[in-house]
């Protein structure tokens, strides 16, 4: 069949909306008709050449909703007509990881995916001939795509697409990483760096745990607004602040350092600054935020020698085809909010310009519905 999507023909160029060829599922894959999809941090950061997996050209898109049109041979969870949110973390409830119940990182694709392939190593997108990678499994740019039935989460059908699309990413990673990864307990203070579609979902998240101070970071000051509207107790501006200054601001906001913080930023000095702002004994940083390639992280070992923590999340530690529903269960029963999150909303041919807002800190989310 034929589809409209917004291909990645090269990095760092706009994206270009061509009609594609997609082939349909073969066994075990499902043909999904993509209503939704969000723009993610992840999505620009490998446009513009920052993926050491990036794979060019590809169908980027990682964030979205739609319903099942068609299932290849074998397929038994989903159906045509359900409506289900892509997972770029599969979860197929049989390897070593998925059985080890200790995280959500299921490995039963990630090799093909991360050359942008099906399972069998093939790709369904062409162009003019010429094959189309496929990206984190999804392509969710694509008006089609097709996804291994394990990427897929059922949801509710009352559920709109052009909200829950969010929940294929950044609200699942916001929420998750405080409360999968976390564990923020009723009374821990937390720091956020880093106030954007993934930030405002932790902050949401600490609030959502019950949390007592929720300390906001970002070099943006129109993002103290959006923090205080989903829980942010305190902001601190830290454009020109020096590592030590900003964490003795943290620390004398919070009597000696956070129980938990969380970097949503990507960037590796942050990331320093967020660690050493942790509690000494204690306290966790938690790593969101997706470096470019050949970065890496530093710090004195004392600081872990005296107790403070490093973890990272992927997907907020999210199990996606079990906890997926039970995100889209909170948003429809307004335990977490999404709607005021999605600042633009765009058809495919505007798709550039969501990129465009993202990068001048004007957006939280864009959705482009199809
Ligand atoms: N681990 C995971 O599973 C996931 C990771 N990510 C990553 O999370 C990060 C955030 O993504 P989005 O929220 O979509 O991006 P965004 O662009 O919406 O937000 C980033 C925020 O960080 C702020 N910021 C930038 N530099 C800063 C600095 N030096 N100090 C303080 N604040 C700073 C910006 O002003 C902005 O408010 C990205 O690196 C993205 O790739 C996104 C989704 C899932
Ligand atoms: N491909 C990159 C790393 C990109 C990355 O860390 N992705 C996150 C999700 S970011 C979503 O917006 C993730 O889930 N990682 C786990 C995984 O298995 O990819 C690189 O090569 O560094
Ligand atoms: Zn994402
Ligand atoms: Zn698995």
């Amino acid at each position: 069949m034929k589809t409209r999507a917004a291909v990645a023909f090269e990095a760092k160029k706009p994206l270009e909306i061509v009609e594609v060829d997609l082939e349909g599922p073969k066994a075990g894959e499902v043909l999904v008709e993509i209503m939704a999809t969000g723009i993610c941090h992840t999505d620009a950061y490998t446009l513009d050449g920052f993926d050491s997996e990036g794979i060019f050209p590809s169908i980027l898109g990682h964030e979205g909703a739609g319903i099942v049109r068609e299932v290849g041979a074998g397929v038994t969870s989903v159906k045509p007509g359900d409506h289900v949110i892509p997972l770029y973390t599969p979860e197929c409830r049989q390897c070593k990881s998925c059985l080890s119940g200790k995280t959500n990182l299921c490995t039963a694709i990630r090799a093909t995916q991360g050359k942008g392939l099906m399972p069998d190593g093939t790709t369904r997108f062409s162009y003019k001939g010429q094959p189309i990678f496929h990206y984190m499994g999804c392509s969710t740019f694509s008006n089609f795509t097709v996804l291994p039935e394990i990427a897929l989460a059922k949801i509710r059908e009352d559920a709109p697409f052009q909200s829950s699309c969010y929940i294929g990413c950044g609200v699942t990673t916001g929420v998750g990483a405080v409360i999968n990864t976390a564990k923020v307990q009723v009374g821990d203070n937390v720091v956020i760096f880093g106030l954007g579609g993934i930030g405002l979902n932790v902050i949401q998240g600490a609030r959502l745990a019950g949390a007592n101070k929720i300390i906001g970071v970002d070099i943006n000051p129109d993002r103290e607004e959006w923090g205080r509207k989903f829980g942010m107790t305190d902001f601190l501006n830290s454009k020109g602040l020096s590592r030590e200054d900003t964490v003795a601001k943290i620390v004398e906001l919070t009597d000696g350092g956070a129980d938990y913080t969380f970097d949503a930023t990507g960037n590796t000095d942050v990331m320093r600054t967020a660690l050493e702002a942790c509690h000494r004994g204690w306290g966790t940083s938690i790593i969101i935020g997706v470096a470019e390639a050949g970065k890496e992280i530093a710090t004195r070992p004392f600081q872990l020698v005296t107790g403070r923590n490093w973890r990272g999340t992927a997907f907020g530690g999210a199990k996606g085809r079990t906890d997926v529903p039970k995100i889209v269960d909170m948003y429809m029963t307004g335990k977490i909010e999404i709607d005021p999150m999605i600042t633009h909303v765009m058809g495919l041919e505007e798709i550039n310009t969501a990129f465009d807002l993202m990068h001048a800190g004007k957006s939280i989310r864009s959705v482009v519905v199809f």
